[in-house]
């Protein structure tokens, strides 16, 4: 049988989830690539991956998208890997990079700035090495495992999934398992099985994995701060949000293809 080519974050957040799935009965059907975001997205456009965690901000933009999980990268309010780095009050920047690495934060960024923080700082696109520009009046939207200890470094530190929360006062999605189509049942059962399996392992995986730094607490940021299940609060942020993006109406539903 031709195996399943999957792409998934490459970031420390993706690892319980991964943990179970290399772990399960179908880890052998599996062909696992692991990449930044904004290439996931990409590898499931081109028809490169069969399935992939995506960010869920490119789902508008694949046609035939559907999200085939009850597994995310979620967070109930303080997500702490992504977030805007500054050395000045948001107030006062006058320009902001957006990561590349990034299509959710992003378009999260361009929303809360405009309906919540009411702001509009020139948006600058990133490249690699972009974080040393940030300084002065110049801030950077950063995510991932590059953002840890970037609080240490920089005085202003705006978490993207509290700054949402305390916009609409809902859970947030950055990244969803999304496929373009149709994966059979008798994969996409023992994959959300083991995505399940993963996620309860957390704290095994604390004897398996590094934390990154001293003020890093890895437990807390695997069972505090990303919350895996997609479940009704992350599934309504998921269509308030995507709404935003569209500009119509979008229902669960139809994401998830039923
Ligand atoms: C929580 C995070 O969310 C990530 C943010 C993404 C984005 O902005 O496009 C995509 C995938 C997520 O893994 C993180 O980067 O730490």
């Amino acid at each position: 049988m031709k195996k399943m080519t999957i792409t998934a974050v490459s970031y420390l957040n993706t690892k319980p989830l991964l943990y179970g799935l290399l772990q399960s009965p179908i880890a052998n059907s599996i062909d696992l690539s692991l990449d930044i975001p904004s290439m996931c997205a990409q590898k499931l456009l081109t028809g490169e991956a069969d399935l992939g965690l995506v960010p869920v901000a490119v789902i508008p933009d694949i046609p035939n998208a559907r999200i085939i999980s009850d597994y995310c990268i979620g967070t109930n309010r303080y997500v702490k890997t992504v977030g805007i780095y500054a050395d000045q009050p948001i107030e006062t920047l006058t320009d902001l990079y957006l990561d590349h690495h990034s299509r959710t934060s992003v378009a999260l960024s361009k929303v809360l700035l405009r309906d919540h923080w009411k702001l509009s700082p020139r948006l600058l696109p990133a490249s690699d090495g972009y974080i040393d520009k940030i300084g002065g009046s110049v801030g950077g939207v950063v995510i991932g495992d590059r953002t840890i200890g970037l609080e240490e470094r920089f005085a202003y530190f705006y978490d993207l999934g509290n700054a949402w929360y305390e916009f609409k006062q809902l859970p947030f999605v950055f990244a969803a398992w999304v496929s373009n189509r149709k994966i059979p049942d008798a994969f996409l059962q023992p994959f959300n099985e083991a995505l399940k399996t993963g996620v309860e392992a957390i704290p095994q995986l604390m004897y398996l994995l590094n934390t990154p730094n001293d003020h890093f607490d890895l437990e807390q940021y695997f069972t505090k701060n990303i919350n895996y299940e997609l479940d009704a609060p992350k599934k309504q942020a998921l269509e308030v949000f995507l709404g935003m993006l569209t500009g119509k109406p979008v229902r669960h539903q139809e994401l998830v293809g039923l």
